[in-house]
């Protein structure tokens, strides 16, 4: 008899399928007799695409079985162990009581940033605190974001940066303006000129960086895939995915462009070093944009809560009057801190999702009892923390007045409110970040009146967020700026 009319090729494929499922049954149980007792949770399949794509659900999901499995959670993807801190207390236990043990980076496999040619490239990803991470963190805590560096020629790069992206809004008075793509460019300019003393985009996206901006949304967006291997590592051989591949070409011509306008616009004074740290500060923060999410985030706030707007704006005039917004102005300024301290509440940016970025541990240690592998991935949900009403009073709603008479600051010594994560790992952009956000924030208040588009209300803004690296806006905010006398 023919073997077709009666096995199909269908049924070929189920049957050997069908064969896999003891043998994936003996790996896992393989794995699993592997590891010590771990904090309570679940067995999750490799969701982490999911997870970045989610936005504020992924928070509710991950906080509502922080209820059921307790402030200390573990999750399993594949053969890797997460471990979740959701509460106050079990982040100091991670940032603080265990910082030392817990301050790993994880690096997904097919993550380039690991081969070696381009490992130097990174601070951020560093694996561990080594000697060339410590350097870094020094480079960047006495020469980039020191309160003396900060006061010294970056002032007239940044003041010259925020004037022109104001003449730029001017230019455009009455028209739709994306404000992201504005701001977008913005930003990588203000460091270019603080550190190079050029721009390195321009408002009408031709300068010499576009190029290169493009390449890191590509490398960040490949870097986005759920990389299998990681979950997997007997698949990593085949890179099934092609993302390393994809990602190492990406960065090679990086990389190329990078030396070549290095070489062209180098200053004497700049060491490699800084050029790196610059590099990685770029990817990180210049072109990935917690801090341009913040700024949109806040906006779109301010238009939704036209009192706070006007509350803000009136503290603004009454501070300088008719002047530019100056650095010197901000410490007279104490509703905009709290609006953007209330932005950073709701929307923590920082690492995938609202997790800072993933931290690994270094040695198997105890934390709040739990045993906590070597290797396990460590993540603290500070949008839950920062959502909890037992922490924050009405926490959904966009309130600054919260913060007026709050001890809350950025230092992350208090875990009730730590958005630049805290500890080693904890963000060395601080100081700049809390400098320019309210500095451009104000800018666009005190210069501009906003509109929304056609007849679109307020009420009728789209908050909805969605994870790109950090968390932000998805619907870009379109607005109209009319100069204000
Ligand atoms: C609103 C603005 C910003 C926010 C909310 C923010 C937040 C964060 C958070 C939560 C982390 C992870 C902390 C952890 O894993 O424990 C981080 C790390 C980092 N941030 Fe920021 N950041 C901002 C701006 C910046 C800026 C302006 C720069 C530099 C130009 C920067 C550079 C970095 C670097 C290099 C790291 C990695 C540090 C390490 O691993 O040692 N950030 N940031």
């Amino acid at each position: 008899m023919d073997l077709k009319a009666i096995v199909s090729e269908t049924d070929l494929i189920f049957f050997s399928l069908l064969l896999l499922i003891p043998l994936f049954y003996l790996y896992f149980k393989h794995i699993l007799s592997k590891n010590p007792p771990l904090p309570p949770g679940l067995f999750a399949w490799p969701i982490v695409g999911n997870f970045f794509q989610m936005g504020r659900q992924l928070h509710s999901i991950l906080a509502n079985l922080a209820k059921v499995h307790g402030p200390l959670m573990s999750l399993r993807l594949g053969t890797q162990i997460s471990i979740i801190a959701s509460s106050p207390e079990a982040a100091r236990e991670v940032l603080k009581t265990h910082d030392r043990e817990l301050s790993g980076r994880f690096i997904a496999n097919a993550i380039p940033l690991i081969n070696p040619k381009l490992n130097n490239f990174s601070l951020a990803a560093a694996p561990e605190c080594n000697d060339y991470w410590r350097s870094l963190r020094a480079i960047c805590k006495a020469d980039l974001f020191s309160a003396k560096a900060l006061e010294s020629q970056n002032h007239i790069g940044e003041m010259k940066v925020i004037r022109e992206l104001v003449d730029f809004l001017g230019s455009k008075e009455g028209e739709v303006v994306n404000l992201g793509e504005a701001i977008y460019v913005t930003y990588p300019n203000i460091l270019t000129n603080a550190i190079f003393s050029v721009d390195f985009v321009d408002l009408e996206s031709k300068g010499i960086g576009n190029e290169l901006r493009k390449l890191i949304v590509e490398v960040v967006e490949l870097g986005m895939i759920p990389d299998l291997s990681s979950f997997y590592p007997i698949i990593k051989v085949l890179d099934i995915q092609d993302i390393q591949k994809k990602c190492d070409k990406i960065v090679q011509k990086f990389i190329s462009i990078w030396e070549d306008i290095i070489k062209e616009r180098r200053k004497q004074e700049c060491t490699i070093l800084v050029q790196r740290d610059f590099l990685d500060a770029m990817i990180n923060d210049g072109f990935t944009n917690d801090q341009i999410s913040q700024l949109i985030l806040a906006m779109a706030e301010l238009m939704k809560n036209q009192d706070v707007m006007h509350k803000l704006r009136e503290e603004i005039e009454s501070e300088i009057g008719t002047n530019i917004v100056k650095e010197s102005h901000l410490s007279h300024l104490p509703y905009l801190e709290a609006c953007v301290k209330e932005t950073l509440r709701l929307y923590p940016p920082g690492g995938p999702g609202p997790l800072l970025i993933l931290h690994r541990a270094l040695q198997t240690c105890q934390v709040m009892g739990y045993t906590i592998p070597k290797d396990s991935f460590i993540s603290v949900n500070i949008l839950a923390i920062f959502r909890d009403p037992m922490v924050f009073n009405d926490p959904l709603s966009f309130k600054p007045e919260r913060f007026l008479d709050s001890s809350l600051d950025f230092k992350g010594t208090n875990f009730d409110y730590t958005p630049f994560g805290a500890g080693r790992r904890g963000c060395p952009g601080q100081p700049l970040a809390t400098r320019q956000v309210p500095l451009i924030l104000a800018s666009l208040v005190h210069s501009f009146d906003w509109f929304l588009p056609g007849s679109m209300k307020s009420t009728e803004l789209d908050m909805n967020d969605h994870f790109a690296i950090t968390l932000k806006k998805k619907q870009p905010l379109q607005l109209i700026p009319k100069r204000r006398k």
